[in-house]
């Protein structure tokens, strides 16, 4: 029987932390010891026997510790597998199998994270010959051991006291060499990307996160350029949030029902989502764009125009997306409106110079590239957990999206507008924090309940907002007497109070509302309020998944839905259907489930 060949370890690293009772416990097992320049010396020092590389690469370290274990006797004699062509290579160079190999690297994340680190520094820290010996060892698990941390020490010498090292263990410390140093590149490439692609092409520094204190902030690709490029003003981390949800949402809603499709964001969910159905003139009264010249001639100037006036409380201040290139008249809309930004396939020379005074040259004006498509896998991390998920690519389409009708059952085909509402409102809740629930009427949202963690308060929120919309076309509403000098933003706050049925009777709040007013509007009675909510009908409601309880259904019904679209699956499903029968509302199975997070 050959005798046993002596084991052979390499050593190489950066941190020396349990480095000699490493190298005790493999001289112990009679294991070679070959160790670059430091950890060589160390263990010497400390009058262990140890070899420098060099003993086997018959070549001195140079270029001041650029090339060190660099050497086909190094990682010939780690990448062999047990093949006899592969002996014979060997046995021909005279290079002897290695058997563990120890390696940590260069602390290229803690340079870089010191104030003022140059270039040249950082490329000194960029470890090639450690992450080449750990890789190499990695991907011949089938036979070398990796030890890549100094926490692997102690049990790697327990398991070598036993005999030799698993298969098993061997497995684990290459997935951990593997995740070294794919963290090792991560680092790099990330500094890098900040130093050479910083000009917002492919790295965006961000002035800080969801809040101030939370710095730094990026948005980066990791392959190829951002797929917005930013005409004017510096984006803000939500500012991105919702240009990354709003823009999908008006690119697949134009796409379904081939109209110019707006969206206006905040906080993540839309506040409005609508395509440029014509605007009558009590609409364009309503949503405060009767005296927007053009307007009638650009249906993207009126989809933003009910967008922007589904819910002018939510959209104060918001991000807004447009699915076409931006023309005078949306232009026009937008630069009287609070509003922190805009992402469109395009603007017009002269949109664009209205947009890019707004906010004293500070508003946000973002170029998306229509033909983007994001990858079909989506990963972030929360609290330190990578979470991986496939993209919600589920398509909403009018033709078969609401094809099953599941009462009344002789109703077989729903009504054009009801269909293209129910699109509408789902589409928006694709892109909406979840629960949600969407109440839509002529070709826009007019209620969206987001992010409440029961539903039936989201179907309560949407349809308040919905109620609030409605009340807003009554008469007192459209002919309030303004004082003269009145805001916009006042002017929505008041018609808010005076919809909503939230005036007070007296003290300083009602003065505040009352001083709006050359005439102040008497307040609607309970009576009033029920009169002109009695009128709203046709209204088609959308959930992004399952209505648990009739009372949603109930709820829907007082602020006039004629059509609900909602995935199944509740043990209530029954008596879900039968209330929307009784109450006459048409209940279409939806079946994809639409959280959003
Ligand atoms: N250039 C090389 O061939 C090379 N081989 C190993 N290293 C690194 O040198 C360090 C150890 O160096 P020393 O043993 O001289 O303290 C380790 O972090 C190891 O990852 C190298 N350094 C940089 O690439």
């Amino acid at each position: 029987m050959a005798e046993e060949q002596q084991k052979i370890a390499i050593l190489s690293v950066f941190d020396k932390t349990g480095l000699l009772d490493l190298a005790k416990g493999l001289i112990k097992h009679n294991v070679r010891l070959l160790a670059s320049g430091g950890t060589a010396r160390m263990i010497r020092e400390s009058n262990f026997p140890v070899e420098d590389v060099s003993a086997i690469t018959k070549a001195p370290e140079m270029l001041g510790g650029r090339v060190k274990t660099l050497h086909p006797a190094v990682h010939g004699g780690i990448l062999a597998r047990n093949l006899e062509s592969d002996e014979k290579d060997l046995a021909e160079q005279g290079i002897s199998k290695v058997d563990y190999v120890v390696c940590n690297l260069y602390p290229f994340r803690d340079t870089v994270a010191k104030i003022g680190v140059t270039i040249e520094e950082a490329v000194e820290e960029i470890d090639i010959g450690g992450v080449t010996l750990l890789r190499a060892a990695a991907k011949n698990h089938a036979r070398v051991t990796t030890l890549s941390s100094p926490n692997q020490y102690h049990d790697f010498l327990k398991e070598l006291e036993q005999g030799d090292i698993s298969e098993k263990t061997r497995k684990l410390y290459a997935l951990e060499a593997f995740e070294q140093t794919a963290d090792y590149d991560d680092a790099i490439s990330r500094f890098f990307r900040a130093k050479y692609a910083g000009d917002g092409l492919q790295h965006l520094s961000l002035r800080y996160g969801a809040n101030p204190h939370q710095k730094p902030a990026a948005a980066f690709m990791r392959n190829g350029h951002l797929p917005f490029k930013v005409l004017c003003g510096a984006p803000g981390y939500i500012n991105l949030l919702d240009v990354l949800n709003s823009w999908p949402l008006v690119k697949e809603l134009s796409r379904a029902l081939e109209y110019p499709a707006a969206a206006s964001f905040k906080h993540v969910s839309p506040a409005g989502a609508a395509i440029g159905v014509p605007l009558t003139e009590i609409e364009r009264k309503v949503y405060m764009v009767d005296d927007i010249e053009g307007l009638e001639n650009s249906p993207l100037a009126q989809a933003y125009a009910r967008a922007r006036g589904a819910d002018r409380m939510s959209s104060f201040g918001d991000v807004i997306a447009l699915s076409h290139k931006v023309d005078l008249p949306t232009a026009k809309i937008i630069s009287r409106e609070v509003s922190d930004g805009i992402v469109a396939p395009g603007y017009s020379p002269e949109a664009l110079e209205i947009l890019r005074k707004k906010k004293g040259g500070k508003y946000l004006v973002l170029q998306m590239d229509p033909d983007y498509e994001p990858p079909s896998e989506e990963t972030r991390q929360v609290y330190g957990v990578s979470l991986l998920q496939q993209r919600n690519d589920a398509q909403i389409s009018p033709s078969d999206t609401f094809a099953t009708i599941i009462s009344p059952k002789e109703n077989s085909k729903l009504p054009g507008t009801a269909v293209r509402d129910l699109t509408v409102a789902t589409i928006a809740l694709k892109y909406t924090q979840s629960n949600s629930v969407c109440y839509a009427l002529n070709g826009q949202v007019i209620g969206l309940g987001a992010g409440q963690q029961s539903r039936i308060h989201c179907t309560r929120l949407a349809g308040d907002k919905a109620d609030n919309w409605w009340m807003r076309f009554h008469e007192r509403a459209i002919n309030l007497k303004w004082k003269k000098g009145v805001k916009r933003p006042e002017k929505s706050n008041a018609i808010d109070l005076l919809c909503s049925g939230s005036v007070p009777k007296s003290g300083v709040e009602r003065e505040d509302f009352e001083k709006n007013f050359e005439e102040v509007p008497s307040v609607f009675t309970e009576e009033e309020r029920e009169a002109w909510l009695s009128k709203l009908s046709e209204v088609a409601v959308s959930s992004d998944a399952f209505f648990p309880f009739i009372d949603n259904v109930f709820r829907t019904a007082r602020s006039g839905a004629k059509y609900i679209a909602a995935p199944t699956g509740s043990q209530n499903d029954q008596a879900v259907f039968s209330t929307a029968e009784k109450l006459g509302i048409t209940f279409v199975e939806q079946h994809i489930r639409l959280f959003h997070h």
